[in-house]
């Protein structure tokens, strides 16, 4: 008990941690109207009990008789409209619950160090924001309807021990049994519900990865095999379904053959105590219905079920507000400084695998470096951690002599830019898109973006232009590409990061894209991975990676002197032609030779 309550108080601090929990208010005004309705259904067979005795004693002529039974009618309004009441404010407080534990949910995801947040797949972040956020937002008002549907028994109890105390203790006999019922459904169904949701959640998953890959599942003819690859959660979960249906079932058939029995015997007791003389007729009514309502414990079932579902989503729906937070510093950039980057002793660990190791390389403010290496040598991790999208296990980025770690967050994201092969979608128009970010772009810069980014024609032809929504764009992907390199044009700052974001661009577009890099945006030092080596020699170093580590860091036109070098490009293994010769130049054409 102790350590279960200590397990709560420290999941209370840890969640108080991720964000601000609504007030408690709509979780009291249930617990008080549904409080209300119970003192309201407890009080109702004592009204009614002393009507009825009132009633047969003076035949109906005393006024003391109609008072009873206007209380009685009183009670019985009283809890009609507290139990509105009560189905009013759950609503209200499963509203403000869910949306409360979403958008921590929410918050925190954006938060994260993107690395962190890989493991959670989109669809199983879509399951924990929907289907296990709304069950855990269900649970509070559960919570507070399950303490006030204790009132219930425990006051008819109490009642039950004023009228006749033989009968109470009769009923209190039973008691156990049914706690013993709703103990075991609660610790069975826990176990079953993590899984269902873990179950549910894989489905989700396998079949958004399903929906990425139309085209490929299309094209091989694999939609069968993908089909039954998506729905292969579905056996467990239907069994796990089917288990927690006969836990319920089973709770319910323990308590609908307990409850019964315990009436029975109520009744039976009763009725020898009115034959005794002990209890009048009106006593005898109000303890039936008492032993009725004190037994009607077992009703918990379902809202002791909802807590324990509720309990589960929660942890589901918070495990993405305790994703590992980028923490942010307090420095800025020296005003007006070059850009120039520079990675010391960087380590960066995956999986207990080095993914990079990086040291003493340094690009000077201003220049462009391309980094290239064959496909997994740690480009976009390198990328990833050039701009502090990730940061190192070990070592510092440092940009202009300043630790990225130690900037705020506004000058972090203000002076670096990222582009990447697959720009995320968004919502709102084109221009809006473009424009949307750290700084603040005027619509001349979204269109100076855009025309540097090779955007400006296609975007034009749009029935709208530019107000044309993203969503409603017929776009393909070199053209979205050519819209995220806009983005990140019209916001770049001293240092801007390019990850594959030209690899759908055909080569004389990459050309015309990189010249107007040079000469229409933002000047700043420029990182570029690189797959073609025409861009590697327009930049003015290139940090070659091999297996994780640094290979060499030299101008394109010293590399290409190593077959090796060649090899990455895929033109000549070891031992292939010498820079220029025909190899590589069928390779590649022209500009590609240094
Ligand atoms: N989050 C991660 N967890 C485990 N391994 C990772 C993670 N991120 C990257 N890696 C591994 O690090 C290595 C480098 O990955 P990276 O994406 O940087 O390669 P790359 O050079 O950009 O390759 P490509 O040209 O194919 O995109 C790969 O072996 C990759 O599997």
């Amino acid at each position: 008990m102790t350590t279960g309550f200590r397990a709560r108080r420290a999941d209370r601090a840890r969640d108080g941690a991720d964000g601000a929990e609504p007030g408690r208010a709509p979780e009291v005004l249930v617990l008080l109207c549904s409080v209300g309705a119970a003192v309201a259904t407890v009080a109702q067979p004592f009204a009614l009990g002393r009507t009825l005795d009132l009633l047969l004693r003076d035949g109906g002529t005393g006024g003391a008789a109609g008072r009873w039974l206007a209380l009685s009618a009183a009670l019985l309004v009283g809890e009609l409209l507290l139990d509105s009441l009560t189905s009013l404010f759950t609503g209200r407080c499963n509203a403000v619950w869910t949306a409360s534990l979403r958008s921590r949910a929410f918050d925190g995801l954006l938060r994260a160090v993107p690395d962190r947040a890989r493991p959670f797949t989109p669809g199983d972040v879509g399951t924990r924001l929907t289907l296990n956020a709304a069950d855990a937002g269900g649970a509070p008002a559960a919570r507070a309807a399950l303490a006030a549907s204790m009132v219930t028994p425990v006051g008819a109890l109490a009642a039950l021990a004023v009228v006749d105390v033989w009968v109470a203790a009769c009923v209190l006999a039973g008691l156990p049994a049914l706690a013993l019922v709703l103990r075991t459904f609660a610790r069975d169904t826990g176990a079953s519900v993590a899984a269902y949701q873990d179950a549910q959640s894989q489905i989700a998953s396998r079949l958004l990865e399903a929906l990425e890959g139309a085209a490929t599942i299309a094209a091989a003819g694999t939609g069968a095999r993908e089909r039954a690859r998506v729905l292969e959660p579905l056996t467990p979960l239907a069994a796990l379904g089917r288990h927690m249906w006969a836990l319920h079932g089973r709770a319910l058939g323990r308590s609908g053959v307990l409850v019964p029995l315990l009436i029975l015997v109520a009744t039976a007791v009763g009725g020898l105590r009115l034959a005794s003389g002990a209890l009048s007729v009106g006593e005898l009514l109000a303890v039936c219905r008492y032993a009725q309502l004190t037994a009607g414990v077992g009703g918990a079932a379902s809202l002791l079920g909802a807590v324990v579902r509720g309990r589960e989503a929660r942890n589901r729906t918070l495990a993405l507000a305790r994703v590992p937070a980028l923490v942010h510093g307090t420095r800025r950039l020296p005003p007006a400084g070059p850009g120039e980057l520079e990675l010391r002793g960087v380590r960066v660990v995956r999986d207990g695998r080095q993914v990079l190791r990086v040291d003493g390389v340094r690009v000077p403010g201003g220049a462009t470096a391309a980094v290239v290496g064959r496909s997994g040598a740690g480009k976009s991790v390198l990328a990833a951690v050039a701009g502090r999208l990730t940061d190192p296990d070990e070592g510092q980025v440092l940009l202009d002599g300043v630790p990225l770690d130690r900037l705020t967050r506004k000058a972090l994201r203000t002076e670096v830019a990222y582009a990447f092969e697959r720009p995320a979608p968004a919502e709102g128009t084109i221009a809006e898109v473009v424009a949307a970010g750290p700084r603040r772009v005027s619509p001349e810069q979204v269109g100076e973006a855009c025309r540097a980014a090779g955007a400006d024609g296609f975007v034009r032809r749009l029935p709208s232009g530019y107000d044309t929504p993203l969503s409603a764009a017929p776009l393909s992907g070199g053209e979205y590409q050519r819209l995220g390199l806009a983005r990140a044009f019209a916001h770049a700052g001293r240092l801007l990061i390019m990850d594959d974001a030209t690899s759908s661009l055909d080569t004389a577009t990459e050309h015309e894209v990189d010249r107007a890099l040079r000469h229409s945006v933002r000047p700043g030092t420029r990182l570029v991975v690189a797959h073609r080596p025409s861009v590697a020699a327009r930049a003015d170093l290139v940090i070659w990676l091999e297996d994780g580590g640094v290979r060499a860091v030299a101008p394109h036109r010293e590399l290409w002197e190593t077959a090796d070098y060649r090899a990455v490009f895929g033109a000549g293994g070891a031992g292939a032609a010498a820079p220029g010769a025909s190899t590589a130049r069928r390779a590649e054409p022209e500009e590609a030779r240094p």
